[in-house]
């Protein structure tokens, strides 16, 4: 069950938007396309709900997956300003011709389950930013999706706001088992929310796997950026020996890379002082609730650690042990 993307590609007039997708989204899973503005998220998003037609390439449905049981909640997500809250979560089963009855108990329940009571009989205006994602929430939910796509659903939220918004689709999506394809710039909720990650840069899907393995191994430097977060350290790497500034450190090369490479350390990766290790001067540290902030020197590049145990000074010069891999990528 679910829906299989193979080799899509898409152009406006002369311009490539699309460049050969292939994506799989299986049920019950979060599936989120994370990737620069103007990328072709959204016309990915477009094309499997059919309101893009498709150019090259095929999309599979499986199962009791379909492009019927597909519902887009576009970023605006237009809720129809002349009806009430209940007429808009009602709509689509109307012109799905289920009975009044029945419209009046599925569209109660999901007042209920969005905490909407008491706004029934509220026009869109006359509603929160939240409360609005959660009638345009309802009103998909409603039609009993397989697959829900949403487009940059809480961004308009604010950041509490939208961690409950985070909260609640999770509830909602065990609770009905949709899959859902989400498209999103912020990278604390694509790692709160996704299953798995798939990076898009450039028209092509540069990388997909768990947040974790996108965090930890960027298969790219464009991914690594892109995710953010992330010192890169000039060097040469000679199977799995980084040299750089004089030093040299064992780390991962999964790509089996020669001659000039980054090496990739992210800000928040746990680093501790020892005996040998990367050779730093502690130039600046800068208290933020998350831990203290160290900016360090090392030869002629700088690096950015969040997460240093142990007493840091100024001025000193440190050896840096990490507990993560580190990791190559090409230039
Ligand atoms: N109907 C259209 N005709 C021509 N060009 C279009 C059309 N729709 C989108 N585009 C262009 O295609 C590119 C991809 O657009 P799309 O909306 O899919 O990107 P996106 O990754 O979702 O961007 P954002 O994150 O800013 O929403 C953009 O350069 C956009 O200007």
């Amino acid at each position: 069950m679910g829906l299989e993307i193979s080799d899509v590609s898409l152009h406006y007039g002369r311009k490539q938007i699309l460049k050969h997708i292939n994506l799989q989204v299986a049920a019950g899973e979060i599936l989120t396309l994370f990737g620069p503005s103007g990328v072709g998220k959204t016309t990915i998003l477009k094309l499997i709900a059919g309101m893009q037609p498709l150019q090259s390439g095929a999309l599979d449905f499986r199962g009791d997956f379909s492009q019927e049981r597909t519902i887009l909640v576009l970023q605006d997500f237009w809720l129809f300003p002349h009806m009430t809250v209940f007429e808009n979560i009602a709509f689509g089963l109307k012109v799905r011709h289920v009975n009044t009855t029945q419209i009046a108990q599925q569209v109660q329940a999901m007042i209920t389950i969005l905490k909407l009571q008491g706004l029934a009989d509220h026009f869109p205006d006359q509603l929160s930013g939240g409360q609005q994602q959660r009638v345009a929430l309802a009103r998909a939910i409603v039609l009993k999706p397989k697959l829900l796509l949403l487009d940059e659903p809480f961004a308009s939220l604010d950041s509490s706001l939208r961690q409950k918004m985070h909260q609640l689709l999770l509830e909602l999506q065990q609770q009905y088992h949709f899959g859902v394809i989400l498209v999103t710039h912020d990278r604390d909720e694509a790692f709160e929310l996704s299953d798995r990650l798939a990076v898009l840069i450039d028209g092509e899907i540069q990388q997909i796997g768990t947040p974790q393995t996108i965090y930890e191994q960027p298969q790219t430097r464009q991914v690594a950026a892109f995710i953010g977060g992330m010192n890169f350290l000039a060097g040469i790497i000679q199977g799995q020996q980084f040299q750089f500034e004089s030093q040299e450190i064992t780390v991962v090369n999964p790509n089996q890379l020669t001659g000039p490479v980054q090496l990739v350390i992210p800000y928040e990766v746990a680093a501790s002082l020892s005996h040998s290790g990367i050779q730093a001067e502690i130039v600046s540290l800068q208290w933020q609730p998350s831990g203290v902030l160290a900016h360090l020197r090392v030869g002629q590049q700088t690096l950015v650690l969040t997460n240093i145990q142990g007493e840091l000074h100024p001025g000193e010069v440190v050896y840096l042990q990490f507990g993560a891999n580190l990791q190559v990528v090409a230039n």
